[in-house]
């Protein structure tokens, strides 16, 4: 670590093992110490940092975990320039070895210039590119050419834990003086060639609970004569979309957007080498086989997918059990302008409609979960003419201007909330494997990616 600066490495930071997910003490420990770094490294740039405690979180189980404290930043109050504020997370999704990393996950370990590690490309690199922007500036004793700040969390890989809460609490203090706000929190879609997003898709999740009663039968001395939990609920997930994708719930396509000519343009303007998309995902075929096809789906249009049923036996071996009780889960990605409670009322009545066809006599319940709206914003924002300069400065091309098929819900709440512009600049690149065994950051998008934060400095300065 470099005294002065008190700049971290990505070493460093990918060693601690700020897992927000598993929901048990020795995490939320790992958690605290890599929020009281951040704070730490943030300090000696000479920002002014506060760590904002962010109570406890209440587990299903009853028992209470303390969340992690969500750091704001300021570097710079200077009212004659244009602020930026950065969001980012230091939390992480699970990793451990024996699911197949090739390295210790928490070892940041680098083979042919891809730095191997759980949290290098979401969100651990990312974040810590933008701190050795900041530190650029510091090094040279240069003036920053905007007022910057920073929101960083440690909960976002489990849903951004009381994060709403503390954006409208702090919308008129932290908040008041902001002008833009820029993510990079998710990959460019090519390997080489970067990436500006100004979408991404919202999520409802549901859960569908299918009961006879809370204790397992045995198949021989009952099957036969129930109506399954299982049989209801497997109709009921097969009712939903069928082999084409097309989701099958009335009315769910009515509010989306209509696709215009100049819409279509964008996807084409698009740099995607299907061929190598399909071989990095190491999938066979795709449902769709054009590139305007496939982003449109992945970006423009709702889609279904089945998560998993809790209660049904899912070991090894022959059990013979039916069970008495499940819950199917799945989720719809929702696109601009469906609405979330629009859409729980259609899939609520289409699940009741099937149900009710079956003639079962078990108890069926239907609840969303979770309703995540999507974001789309105005690429025509200064901060989007800044960002595409600096992408052409630093890497000399235009970027790929980009939706995300998933959901970042804090970029809409900034919108909706905070009112500010809002960009998301991606770092990585689309082979990093975020959430996956191996994730990986290239040292190349990682040293690049740091002077595309300070020329994006540079330029939002010249724009404001
Ligand atoms: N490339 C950005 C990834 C961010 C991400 O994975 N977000 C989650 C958020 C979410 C949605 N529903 C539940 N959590 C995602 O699955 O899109
Ligand atoms: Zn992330
Ligand atoms: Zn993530």
């Amino acid at each position: 670590m470099d005294p002065k600066l008190g700049r971290m490495t990505l070493k460093e930071w990918v060693a601690i093992e700020s897992d927000s997910v598993q929901p048990v003490p020795r995490f939320r420990q790992e958690l605290f110490r890599m929020m009281a770094v951040a704070a730490d490294t943030l300090q000696r740039l000479g920002a002014r940092v506060t760590s904002v405690d962010m109570g406890s979180q209440q587990l299903p189980d009853g028992q209470s975990l303390p969340i992690p404290p969500v750091i704001l930043a300021e570097l710079g109050n200077d009212p004659t320039k244009g602020t930026v504020c950065f969001y980012g997370h230091l939390d992480v999704q699970p990793a451990d070895q024996g699911d197949g990393w090739l390295t210790d996950p928490y070892v940041l370990t680098e083979v042919d210039g891809k730095l191997y590690g759980r949290g290098t490309t979401d969100n651990k690199g990312p974040v810590l590119a933008w701190i050795n922007a900041v530190s650029a500036f510091r090094a040279l004793e240069q003036d920053l050419p905007v007022n910057i700040k920073f929101i960083i969390e440690g909960m976002e890989e489990a849903g951004s834990v009381a994060l709403e809460e503390l954006v409208e609490k702090e919308k008129n203090r932290f908040f008041s003086g902001v002008d833009y706000i820029v993510i990079s929190d998710n990959l460019w879609i090519s390997q080489r060639k970067p990436a500006i997003t100004y979408g991404t898709r919202g999520n409802s999740y549901f859960t569908v609970e299918v009961k006879c009663r809370d204790q397992d039968f045995h198949s021989g001395t009952f099957g036969g004569i129930l109506h399954e939990p299982m049989a209801d609920l497997v109709a009921l997930l097969g009712s939903l979309v069928d082999s084409s994708g097309h989701i099958l719930v009335p009315g769910i396509y009515d509010e989306v957007a209509p696709l215009t000519e100049e819409e279509i343009n964008t996807y084409k303007a698009i740099h995607l080498d299907l061929e190598e998309y399909r071989n990095s995902s190491r999938v066979e075929k795709f449902l769709f086989d054009t590139k305007e096809e496939i982003l449109m789906h992945l970006w423009r249009y709702p889609s279904l997918s089945i998560h998993g049923i809790e209660g049904a036996f899912d070991e090894p071996g022959a059990k013979t059990v039916i069970p008495g009780q499940v819950i199917g889960k799945f989720s719809i990605r929702l696109v601009p302008h469906m609405n979330v409670s629009v859409v729980e009322k259609q899939v609520t009545r289409h699940l009741e409609d099937v149900f009710s066809k079956r003639n079962s006599s078990n108890k069926m319940v239907v609840s969303m979960t979770l309703g995540l709206h999507p974001w789309i914003a105005n690429i025509n924002d200064t901060q989007y003419l800044a960002a595409k300069r600096a992408i052409r400065t630093v890497f000399g091309t235009e970027p790929d201007m980009i939706r995300d098929g998933s959901t970042i819900p804090i970029a809409k709440m900034f919108q909706e909330i905070v009112h500010k512009s809002v960009v998301l600049i991606p770092l990585g690149a689309v082979d990093d494997g975020e959430h996956s065994q191996n994730e990986k950051i290239n040292r190349w998008n990682y040293i690049e990616g740091t002077k595309l934060f300070a020329a994006f400095f540079l330029e939002m300065a010249q724009l404001h």
